[in-house]
């Protein structure tokens, strides 16, 4: 059947935890549609790695089986990484279930995830194809599920400062508005990737020919990395704003009025709210704030949570195509 649970953003709506029920056992964990591994915290960790974490302990489940010899190693695009050894157990999201989920274990977690207290690891939502289990490759909750639930679709409502919800099998058309734009994903590179050629700012003309124009939908990601012709285009026009080496990115008074974005979603033009695009004061003054808006300088780009914070996002592993809408 459906499942549909409440997400939460973590201060500064720098990630967004959901609730997870493995063996029986419920731990929040970072959804992440630009990964393909559920990893978490467990009783094999140090108590000094595992201090203020929850941790799943598979001695505790009568479902669990270890996958004897299996390891995973993951590293992600900001630079953290797990690894670890392998099993299997049922996995209920607000009703959602699936038996025989392979469970990755940490034994080793970066220093991002030891200070992340409140995240007990993370579920990823990519393709399988990226998932790093060996000698055999696992497949992802959202795969394992498909066949079960009534429609092959998650999706993803991401709020700025407030609860919103991750749904397994529904798409709830309460939860935003109009028809949702569906643009198909290419799913070569394991992402949910589509076309994003052209970009505009505050309602203006259109800029086309995004160079590469290829871009992946990441609630992984807390930012929105964008080709630097989109970023200079969009801080163009905002009073103040400078590329700030120190803080390492874009900045601009805390007082200026921030213009939506409209970016191309695979032909349609999706808004990102200006005020989503100022994401945090750098300092404790609050004079000076850093952009939700930043370069990257390889392709894919990433339009992480500040895009999710103005947009409904369905995922369709059905027909492999994205849904878009404005919430
Ligand atoms: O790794 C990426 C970028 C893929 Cl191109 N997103 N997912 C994630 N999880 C934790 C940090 N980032």
């Amino acid at each position: 059947g459906a499942g549909s649970v409440a997400n939460t953003p973590e201060a500064g709506d720098v990630e967004y935890l959901a609730p997870v029920t493995i063996g029986g056992q419920t731990v929040n964990m970072d959804f992440d549609s630009g990964s393909s591994d559920l990893w978490v915290f467990n009783t094999q960790l140090s108590l000094n790695t595992l201090s203020g974490h929850m941790a799943y302990n598979p001695a505790q489940s009568s479902t669990f089986q270890l996958l004897p010899g299996s390891t995973f190693s993951i590293s992600y695009g900001d630079g953290s990484g797990a690894a670890g050894n392998v099993g299997t157990d049922t996995v209920n999201i607000g009703g959602a279930t699936v038996t025989g989920q392979a469970i990755e274990l940490a034994t080793d977690v970066s220093t991002s995830f030891v200070t992340d207290t409140q995240s007990t690891g993370l579920i990823g939502l990519a393709f399988s194809k990226l998932n790093t289990v060996k000698p055999v490759q696992q497949k992802t909750f959202f795969d394992n599920a498909l066949a079960t639930l009534p429609e092959p679709v998650f999706t993803a409502d991401l709020r700025h400062n407030a609860a919103g919800t991750y749904e397994f099998g529904a798409i709830d058309s309460t939860k935003f508005s109009g028809p949702l734009a569906w643009t198909p994903v290419n799913t070569t590179s394991g992402f949910w990737q589509f076309t994003s050629q052209a970009f505009a700012v505050g309602g203006g003309a259109p800029s086309t020919s995004v160079p590469g124009g290829q871009a992946i939908a990441d609630t992984g990601t807390t930012l929105m990395l964008a080709d630097q012709s989109v970023v200079d285009g969009y801080y163009s026009q905002v009073q103040g704003a400078v590329n700030n080496a120190t803080v390492g990115g874009v900045t601009f008074p805390c007082s200026a009025t921030l213009p939506d974005l409209q970016i191309d979603v695979g032909g349609t033009m999706a808004t990102v709210r200006g005020d989503d695009i100022n994401f945090a004061p750098v300092d404790q003054t609050g004079t000076t704030c850093f952009g939700g808006l930043q370069a990257t300088t390889v392709q894919p780009q990433i339009y992480g949570d500040i895009f999710f914070k103005s947009n409904f996002v369905a995922f369709n592993g059905g027909n492999n195509s994205l849904g878009v809408a404005p919430h």
